[in-house]
């Protein structure tokens, strides 16, 4: 592989006695596009705050463009987060803010940005995204789970960043509306040349929008492969995961605990 855009060595975080993370290992290509799958509770989130640096790992090395990020000065880890985009689950929209004012503010606060400039740039976002400039005027109440989505999609790409990490980006939509968003992020990606990496338990989704899947199990990725050889992974706890099965290796886990 080329250098990896972000590299993962060894990554251990736990909560108290609670191991979540357990020697994560993993390596993104630039312009690749990675999701993490796993059941609820497995650390999905906790993998993703760790690689955003809003959480920090107990041990192990995470690398951006080559660079360590475990002990950054804060203004070292900003520049570091000016590389990042981020769609939240449930799309995390300021309800005081007007759409055109969402998807504007981090060019605003972040970068300074005249506000007349920065109206310019969300309006072309979220032509982007499929949402006319009559909808930047309205608030994010005003509009249906689908375009919020997409409105947060469009935040999301505003400051054009080099990684974009999605958490469930198609949570709470109906599978029409969810394929349109993941039509969207695969052309917002591709666009902008980005890396991305997603977290979802959305199979549909996964196979959608990612190049690679790993799957996260008991603290560690247990398989991570092409999408195209997720259906002939030869692992019994994917293979449960993919189909959701009751039945299988994940579920003696459930009996244990
Ligand atoms: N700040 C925290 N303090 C203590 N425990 C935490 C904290 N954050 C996460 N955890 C624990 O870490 C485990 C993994 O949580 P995480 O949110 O990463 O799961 P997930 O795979 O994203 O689940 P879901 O798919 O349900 O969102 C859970 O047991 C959770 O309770």
């Amino acid at each position: 592989m080329a250098s990896p855009k972000i590299s993962l060595r060894g990554v251990h975080k736990a909560f108290g006695p609670k191991k979540v993370l357990q020697g994560i290992e993993l390596d993104v290509a630039p312009g690749e596009s990675m999701v993490v799958i796993g059941g609820s509770g497995t650390g999905k989130s906790v993998l993703l705050k760790c690689i955003l640096g809003l959480m920090r790992p107990d041990s192990g090395s995470i690398k951006i463009d080559g660079e360590e990020t475990a002990d950054l000065s804060s203004r070292d880890r900003a520049r570091v987060m000016r590389k990042f985009g981020m769609l939240f689950q449930g799309g995390a929209l300021f309800d005081s803010l007007r759409v055109w004012e969402n998807v504007a503010f981090g060019p605003i606060q972040s970068d300074g940005m005249a506000p007349a400039r920065a109206r310019e740039i969300a309006i072309a976002k979220l032509g982007a995204v499929g949402l006319g400039p009559e909808i930047g005027d309205l608030f994010p109440s005003e509009l249906s789970g689908g375009m919020q989505k997409r409105v947060a999609l469009a935040r999301a790409i505003a400051r054009e960043p080099e990684i974009i990490f999605f958490d469930e980006p198609t949570t709470g939509l109906d599978p029409i509306m969810a394929d349109v968003i993941n039509d969207l992020i695969v052309k917002c990606v591709s666009d902008l040349g980005a890396t991305a990496v997603s977290i979802t338990h959305d199979m549909a989704s996964a196979r959608k929008i990612g190049h690679r899947i790993g799957m996260l199990y008991e603290g560690k990725l247990i398989w991570q492969g092409p999408v195209a050889e997720i259906d002939r992974s030869g692992n019994a706890h994917v293979d449960q995961f993919i189909h959701g099965r009751a039945e299988g290796p994940i579920r003696m886990q459930v009996r244990k605990l």
